[in-house]
């Protein structure tokens, strides 16, 4: 997928996806899926159509495009660093799987955001990104102090020939999934997939719900730095993952936990191993900062510099303060004995 930050290497024509789609979620797939070429979509069944086939057709070929901010507007407007659910290496990855071919990141500067909606489409969707089709959400606000619509944006994008698609706010419809008793946010069937609840979500540690709402585990990528070297002695051994700053975290406390080993050229994951991970800041042995750290069942070897991906099944129990490391260490191997269960049984589902 080609990413662009500027007006300049464009490929254009293109079919436009317009939002922030921060954890690209079940939501905005909707959105993006009818700029994406026939043979890409999820759930169209139609001919594909390549590049080549359309050029031999003397069709223009039309670049499916995904155009965001960077940074996001809030950031932008209260001058705080905002966590995301997926930074920007993790949205690359996840519009690249979905078959999206260019990602544009608009500068939301002081220039950007005093446009009129009308000359945001007139610059950028037009002249820059010679727009030929546009999906956005319902909800989606632009312009000068989010002045406008969705429904404006179908106006004045007709005056220059650019369809519209307006997708309807995605509910949640899937199966009740079983309610954990640190839940006061359950989505329930009629509950608005959005990013902040999935957010609210990962805060509760329900990360049941909020697997279902992005339609894929909530994962953590990062490289294995060294610890205290305090894990080994105590025979849990614990891979110590260094995170994209921005990353959002879910709630501090222990998890069962799928880990992929990536490949550092092409990011292709290794088998699976499963295990118990800890998110918190270590009381028992003073920790003085949050760290993230997996002890992964059955294996040995080094993992210093690798790249991990560890998806989140399951919330355990919060972080605790114990009065020695021996009652650590009883501590988790009862959490080993809790996640193995957890995920097999997962497996057996
Ligand atoms: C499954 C698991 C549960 C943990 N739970 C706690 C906890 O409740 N309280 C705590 O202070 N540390 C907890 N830890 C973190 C340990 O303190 C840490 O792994 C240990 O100090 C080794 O750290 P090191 O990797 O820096 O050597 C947990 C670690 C794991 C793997
Ligand atoms: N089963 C395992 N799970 C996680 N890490 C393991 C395991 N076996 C060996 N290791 C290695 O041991 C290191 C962790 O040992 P530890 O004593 O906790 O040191 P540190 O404090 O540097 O993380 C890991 O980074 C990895 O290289």
């Amino acid at each position: 997928m080609w990413v662009a930050s500027s007006s300049e290497g464009l490929l254009t024509p293109t079919a436009v996806a317009l939002g922030k789609f921060d954890g690209v979620h079940l939501g905005h797939q909707r959105v993006i899926q009818p700029v994406l070429h026939p043979c890409d979509r999820l759930s169209v069944a139609s001919s594909p159509q390549s590049k080549e086939n359309q050029q031999q057709t003397n069709q223009e070929y039309i670049y499916s495009t995904v155009v965001t901010f960077d940074p996001h507007p809030q950031e932008f407007f209260t001058g705080q660093p905002r966590t995301l659910l997926t930074p920007l290496d993790e949205k690359v990855q996840q519009l690249r799987s979905l078959g999206v071919e260019q990602l544009v990141l608009l500068p939301f500067d002081k220039e950007l955001s005093a446009l009129t909606p009308e000359e945001f489409v007139q610059k950028i969707l037009v002249q820059q990104l010679q727009c030929q089709r546009i999906s956005i959400g319902q909800d989606f606000c632009f312009g000068e102090k989010r002045s406008g619509t969705a429904k404006d944006l179908q106006l004045i994008a007709a005056k220059h020939n650019i369809p519209v698609t307006i997708v309807p706010l995605q509910t949640y419809t899937g199966d009740s999934p079983t309610q954990s008793s640190c839940v006061s946010t359950n989505p329930t069937q009629d509950a608005r997939i959005s990013t902040s609840l999935i957010r609210q979500t990962l805060e509760q540690g329900d990360i049941e719900n909020a697997n279902l709402l992005l339609g894929r585990p909530y994962t953590l990528f990062g490289v294995v730095v060294q610890g205290q070297q305090l894990g080994r002695t105590i025979g849990f051994p614990t891979a110590n993952l260094e995170l994209p700053k921005e990353k959002f975290l879910p709630r501090q406390g222990v998890y069962a936990v799928r880990v992929f080993t990536l490949s550092e050229t092409s990011n292709a994951a290794s088998s699976e191993s499963l295990g118990v991970m800890n998110i918190g800041n270590r009381p028992t042995v003073n920790g003085t900062y949050s760290s993230a750290e997996v002890h992964l069942f059955d294996w040995s070897g080094d993992l210093y510099g690798k790249k991990l991906a560890i998806e989140l099944v399951k919330f355990l129990r919060p972080e605790q303060k114990f009065p020695s490391l021996e009652a650590l260490k009883t501590q988790i191997q009862l959490d080993c004995v809790v996640a193995k269960e957890v995920l097999s049984a997962e497996w057996e589902q």
